[in-house]
């Protein structure tokens, strides 16, 4: 009492913040020195910005705070605004919460006569609460505060709602600051004498039937509404019994609409007559009592006060010697926990991603989502089914559970793709690449290569029937190889990069003359600074060249954009230099040739178009290295365009004409405003006009109604003087 009565300053520069004691929702706690007192005192720092409430909310409900005078319910000193923080200046409880102290001494929860002396203090706290119509709705372990010499304070009155809670919350909890009830009763009466009038009316009126509704509809709301929200206390407090008893709140390691679900549709939390052995039946049946779904049946905090568990509760000095013995300092307490957390959170994240945090972040926060406002419940609700798809990531749902599947699971489209990777990389030690290898000592050949599929089947590779039987066998190796690329590698990514071509290779290259040679060279210089796509277009347009060279021929099929000659289909080799620079037979060289040939006619399909895209590209027309390879193939004005080229080309000349129009309605827009202004202007000319001319007329007749006034005034005054000249001629003459 004594110390309430002091006056503590409101000047954040008159405290010295020490260590970090607390961390909630949105505000720290601190220890501190109020430096003019000498006194160690908590602050608890509220950022306001991360606050849904206004700043005047705020400050009414400190200043209720600070009004409080009980001796389990933590006050306030003072409160002020620093910055956009708003400080809290409150008495410091030395031993921190009872959920601090369950984290590190009493991992399992206290036992029952710790618990029933701890409660029957909270439940002190709420009856005088009650009493003045207040409510606290956020009883949890959490926010019972002990003291040194074990007293306890139920902490967080009042201002922990506006930091995470939004709308109907709110707005509910509102109506009961202050004496509710009553204004609640004083509206009641006022409305419904209102209805019934209107009914009346109505009813003579034949409109009876809508009307009825509404007058049945509202007092039960206001009663339900009424009733609710005190005995919402009542429900945490049962829960806060199980907290205390277990170590944890119940379904705490859920997300917190699983949790909302569970409790409108389970049986209520209680403590177990298996599990909880250890606790006496009045315990279970004190915690039964409170955990009613139906709030009316729950009983007040007076009448809870009676319960028999309560005759269990020892003193200040119990709770000081059992739960307080041995502890260390609040704050190296807390850095210790924070970090735990910290690490436990990284852990779960790690291994659950975000639904486990925010199940933590819930835990944290206590149990303060226990309540059983109908309307929101009904609103969160309302969120469930988003909320449940993202918090349960990564928890399997039973219908999956039960088919042997998690959510985990890819969808059937992913999951072909991980079966494709899956069987890519199972496939590569299954390819035999010799044949391929064998013939890097005379061709480019890159993993591309390997990689690609050919048409084997439309081109078959036809075996003279004088070759051998090991050049068969190397054959239908080659053709093992392809049909099984065929099944394992997706297209597109055959066109990737390639490989840079070693300066060492004994390529065909080699076999031209020398002036062809050092032109290759230089290609290949060239290739070497650019990225890998364009340098594989270049590369293979270089091969598929060199093949039109070597293997010119008639044009047998147009396909598409280009031309497949007798060259491309026929079985033999190209113009090759049979000399054994490679050391293998040229024989055994004609089919892998002919492959390299065939897929070489697909990859130069898809890089004509490349070309010709990036050629239509804005600012690729030269110096890119293309044009060299544009003209050293084909006359890419004599292709036909293809279908989406047309049909992007009809877009662009609609789209142009469309800008036709559009600046031409502009145009007629401008001319049509400029004349509709020349219109106002002279519009407004024209009233302008009319005004000055009527002040001109105004003015005028003033002057004139001046000036005959004058002359009347002057006339007048003429005719006084000639009167006066006249009476003094006859007063003379007299
Ligand atoms: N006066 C105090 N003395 C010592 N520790 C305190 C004091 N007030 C609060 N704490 C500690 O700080 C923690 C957070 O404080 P508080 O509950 O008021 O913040 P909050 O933002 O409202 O948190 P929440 O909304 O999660 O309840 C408490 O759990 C408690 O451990």
């Amino acid at each position: 009492m004594g110390a309430t009565k002091k006056k503590y300053p409101v000047d954040a520069k008159d405290y010295k913040l020490h260590e970090e004691v607390g961390e909630g929702v949105s505000a720290s706690v601190y220890r501190a020195l109020c430096v003019p007192l000498n006194e160690i005192v908590a602050i608890k720092v509220l950022d306001l910005e991360r606050c849904n409430n206004d700043l005047d909310g705020i400050r009414r409900e400190v200043q209720t705070m600070s009004l409080i005078n009980h001796p389990n319910l933590l006050q306030s000193y003072c409160s002020f605004t620093s910055g956009h923080k708003l400080w809290v200046v409150m008495p410091y409880m030395s031993g921190g919460s009872c959920l601090h102290i369950m984290k590190s001494s009493f991992p399992d929860g206290f036992e029952e006569r710790v618990i029933a002396t701890l409660l029957r203090e909270v439940l002190k706290a709420l009856v005088y609460l009650h009493a003045h119509g207040h409510i606290h709705r956020d009883v949890k372990a959490g926010n019972i505060l002990v003291d040194f010499n074990g007293s306890i304070k139920l902490a967080d009155f009042g201002v922990s709602a506006c930091m995470f809670d939004a709308g109907d919350r709110q707005r509910s909890r509102n109506t009961f600051v202050g004496t509710p009830c009553w204004y609640n009763l004083w509206l009641c009466i006022i409305f419904f004498f209102f209805f019934v009038i209107i009914g009346v009316i109505l009813c003579a009126l034949k409109y009876i039937t809508p009307l009825n509704v509404y007058l049945r509809m509202a007092p039960e709301v206001m009663q339900q509404l009424h009733g609710y929200d005190f005995k919402a206390d009542i429900w945490s407090f049962g829960i806060t019994a199980l907290e205390l008893a277990h170590g944890h709140a119940p379904f705490s390691k859920y997300p917190p609409m699983k949790v909302l679900l569970m409790t409108l549709q389970n049986a209520p939390p209680g403590l177990d007559y298996e599990r909880d052995k250890k606790f006496s039946k009045s315990f279970k049946d004190m915690v039964a009592a409170c955990l009613v779904k139906d709030p009316k049946k729950r009983p007040s905090s007076e009448k809870l006060m009676k319960h028999p568990f309560f005759k269990h509760a020892k003193t200040a000095d119990y709770l000081e010697r059992s739960i307080l013995d041995g502890l260390s300092p609040l704050g190296d307490r807390f850095r210790m926990l924070k970090a735990k957390e910290a690490d436990l959170l990284v852990q779960n994240q790690e291994l659950y991603g975000d639904k486990e945090h925010l199940s933590q972040q819930e835990y944290i926060r206590g149990i303060s989502g226990w309540n059983f406002n109908l309307e929101d419940l009904k609103n969160q609700a309302a969120l469930i089914n988003e909320y449940d798809e993202i918090s349960t990531v990564g928890e399997p749902k039973t219908s999956d559970l039960q088919n042997g599947f998690s959510d985990d699971q890819p969808d059937p489209k992913s999951q072909d793709t991980a079966d494709e990777i899956v069987n890519l990389e199972n496939s590569f030690p299954s390819i035999p690449i010799q044949p391929l290898q064998a013939l890097k000592g005379c061709f480019d050949i890159c993993e591309d290569d390997i990689e690609t599929d050919s048409p084997t089947e439309q081109h078959p590779v036809q075996l003279s029937p004088k070759a051998s039987e090991t050049e068969k066998g190397e054959i239908k190796q080659l053709e093992r190889i392809k049909s099984l690329q065929k099944t394992t590698i997706s297209g597109p990514r055959k066109y990737m990069s390639g490989s840079l071509v070693p300066d060492n290779v004994i390529s065909p290259k080699k076999l031209l003359s020398n002036g062809e040679r050092d032109h290759h060279r230089l290609k290949i210089q060239v290739d070497r600074s650019k990225s890998g796509p364009l340098q594989y277009i270049q590369r293979n347009n270089m091969a598929n060249s060199l093949s039109e060279n070597v293997s010119e021929g008639a044009v047998v099929q147009q396909k598409g954009r280009f031309r497949v000659t007798e060259a491309d289909l026929s079985p033999k080799a190209p113009v090759l230099n049979p000399s054994p620079t490679s050391g293998v037979p040229a024989t055994s060289l004609l089919p892998s040739l002919q492959s390299i040939l065939q897929h070489n006619t697909v990859q130069r399909e898809e890089i004509l178009r490349l070309i010709k895209f990036v050629d239509q590209t804005p600012g690729s027309s030269s110096g890119n290295g293309l044009e060299r390879v544009e003209t050293g193939n084909s006359d890419f004005s004599q292709i036909p365009p293809t279908p989406r080229e047309r049909e992007l080309h009809s877009q662009v000349i609609q789209l142009q004409q469309s800008i036709g129009s559009l600046t031409e309605q502009l145009q007629k827009q401008k001319m049509k405003n400029f004349q509709v202004c020349c219109h106002s202007l002279g519009v407004l000319g024209g009233v302008l006009g009319f005004f000055c001319f009527l002040g001109f007329l105004s003015a005028r007749s003033l002057k004139q109604s001046n000036c005959l006034t004058f002359i009347a005034e002057s006339v007048l005054a003429e005719i006084v003087t000639q009167e006066t000249l006249k009476m003094v001629r006859v007063t003379s003459l007299e």
